[in-house]
């Protein structure tokens, strides 16, 4: 089967003057593998997601998402394919303040045909961000309220709902438990891998916090999958 990820050499540099770069050996993700991405703040574990996600592209390496070169597309190529094959759940959450739950949630479906597809499929798009709301614990009646009246919590949860519609095959989530407390995250991993069980869905995320370990199938340390130029200099 092709991998989820497949990444090899890979380096990015931000523009501006003493900019930070991230170059990574390799990194090679199955399908179905539930991965946590460990590193404290600011080494680099947003910028691999970008990378992942063809937000930005390397200036060297190749990196293959379910089999696609993201180098071989275009921007706007590269914004097709994040919406078909990814569903991300961003660490603010980037809900439009002024749209329903519902508006929210379908969003992602406005630029992935074969998304709209499988949801509308699984019982109408609407009535598919119904039940994955009512899924992850959300009251019935949410669907008709603004975004901005939600608690964090509540938002979280939409915005995993709006990650999770039309079953995308990857998954990526950054930092989505930081604003909850022990028992909030808690119950809110157990809804999320759950949804992602029932999907086959690869899930990557990323945190600095190890005691999330025990409910992935695999941990890595971001500092264990820099090149080795770059964790010689990290070193000293
Ligand atoms: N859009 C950007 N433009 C320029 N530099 C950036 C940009 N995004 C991140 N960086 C820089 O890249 C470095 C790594 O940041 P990044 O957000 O990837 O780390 P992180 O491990 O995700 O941190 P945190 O856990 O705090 O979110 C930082 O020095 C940051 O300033």
């Amino acid at each position: 089967m092709i991998d989820a990820v497949s990444l090899r050499g890979v380096e990015y540099k931000w523009n501006g003057r003493d900019a930070f770069a991230l170059s990574v050996g390799a990194l090679q993700i199955p399908r179905n593998e539930r991965l946590l991405l460990l590193g404290p703040s600011g080494s680099g574990k947003s910028t691999l997601l970008s990378l992942l996600t063809g937000v930005v592209v390397a200036q060297a390496g190749s990196l293959e998402i379910l089999g696609q070169r993201l180098d071989a597309l275009g921007s706007s190529g590269r914004d097709r394919f994040r919406a078909e094959h990814f569903g991300i759940i961003f660490q603010m959450f980037n809900l439009l303040p002024y749209g329903t739950v519902i508006d929210n949630v379908l969003l992602p479906l406005s630029f992935a045909p074969a998304r709209r597809t499988r949801a509308t499929a699984a019982g109408g798009a609407e009535g598919e961000a119904r039940r994955l709301l009512s899924a992850l614990g959300l009251p019935a009646d949410i669907g008709r309220r603004r975004a901005t009246t939600l608690s964090v919590g509540q938002q979280q949860r939409v915005a995993t709902a709006r990650a999770l519609i039309g079953s995308p095959e990857i998954i990526v989530a950054d930092e989505p438990t930081s604003a909850l407390d022990d028992d909030r995250q808690q119950d809110f991993l157990d809804l999320l891998l759950g949804q992602i069980d029932a999907t086959k869905a690869t899930l990557i995320m990323v945190s600095h916090d190890r005691r999330l370990a025990r409910h992935f199938t695999k941990v890595v340390e971001l500092t264990d999958i820099l090149a080795t130029s770059q964790r010689e200099a990290a070193a000293t």
